[in-house]
């Protein structure tokens, strides 16, 4: 469906979490709905979220990230999990597994905004990718396990009246996946601002 005023592009997320622990129910997953919130906060439009809780598996990461964007048609996937360097953490790699080409201006901005937050942010291997296939392309961000970390990396640092101090990593999101021929996606201002050139947004 193409833009327009009275009718948003419906946009399909994927959301994956990866923990051991959360993932045998040591511990009830916090990844998920600390992903789903904020975006549901911060999207205007509507969403359709597919939604995985899986180990720390190389394997599963990469067969995970690939059926959502080749089955599912997923135009975003977001991991969270298993970017550290623990011997298990393996999401970056299993993820470039499933990516055509690499976007690492995402992992680099992400490590710039979580300094701002914790000295260990530089522990973080995250990185993104586009995986395009005919007729499809879809972005895959990786985001830390910390589920504190989701709101801090995608939304930024800001000051106590709501301005932005470091821009979040989702500022980026809407004018990639235009470029790669996904849905537009408009966003709540005082979440997040998009930035797209001038001739790229629509009216
Ligand atoms: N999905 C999750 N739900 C809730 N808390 C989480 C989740 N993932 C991580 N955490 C918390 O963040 C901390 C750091 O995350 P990290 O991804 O390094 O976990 P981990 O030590 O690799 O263990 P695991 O993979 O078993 O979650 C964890 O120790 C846990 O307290
Ligand atoms: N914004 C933010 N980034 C963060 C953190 C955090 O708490 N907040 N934790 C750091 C830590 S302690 C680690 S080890 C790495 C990797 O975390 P992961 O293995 O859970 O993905 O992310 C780092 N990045």
């Amino acid at each position: 469906m193409k833009h327009t005023e009275a009718a948003p592009d419906s946009i399909k997320i994927g959301l994956i979490s990866i923990s051991d622990r959360a993932s045998q129910g040591v511990y009830t997953d916090e990844g998920i709905p600390a992903l789903k919130t904020w975006l549901e906060k911060a999207m205007l439009n509507p969403c359709t979220f597919s939604e995985r809780l899986i180990a720390d598996e190389s394997h599963t990461i990469t067969k995970n990230i690939i059926e959502l964007v080749d089955q599912e048609a997923c135009d975003l996937v977001l991991t969270t999990g298993g970017t550290g360097p623990s011997r298990r953490d393996v999401t970056p790699e299993a993820t470039i597994a499933a990516g055509t080409r690499e976007m690492p201006g995402f992992g680099e901005q992400m490590r710039q905004i979580s300094l701002r937050f914790v000295p260990t942010a530089i522990l973080s291997r995250q990185t993104a990718v586009l995986r395009e296939i005919e007729n499809h392309a879809a972005l895959i961000i990786n985001l830390p396990g910390q589920p504190k970390s989701i709101q801090e990396t995608l939304e930024g640092l800001k000051d106590s009246e709501g301005k932005s101090i470091v821009p979040g990593i989702f500022a980026a999101v809407p004018y990639c996946i235009d470029l790669i021929g996904g849905p537009y996606i408009e966003v709540q201002e005082s979440v997040v601002k998009a930035f797209r050139p001038k001739s790229a947004i629509k009216k």
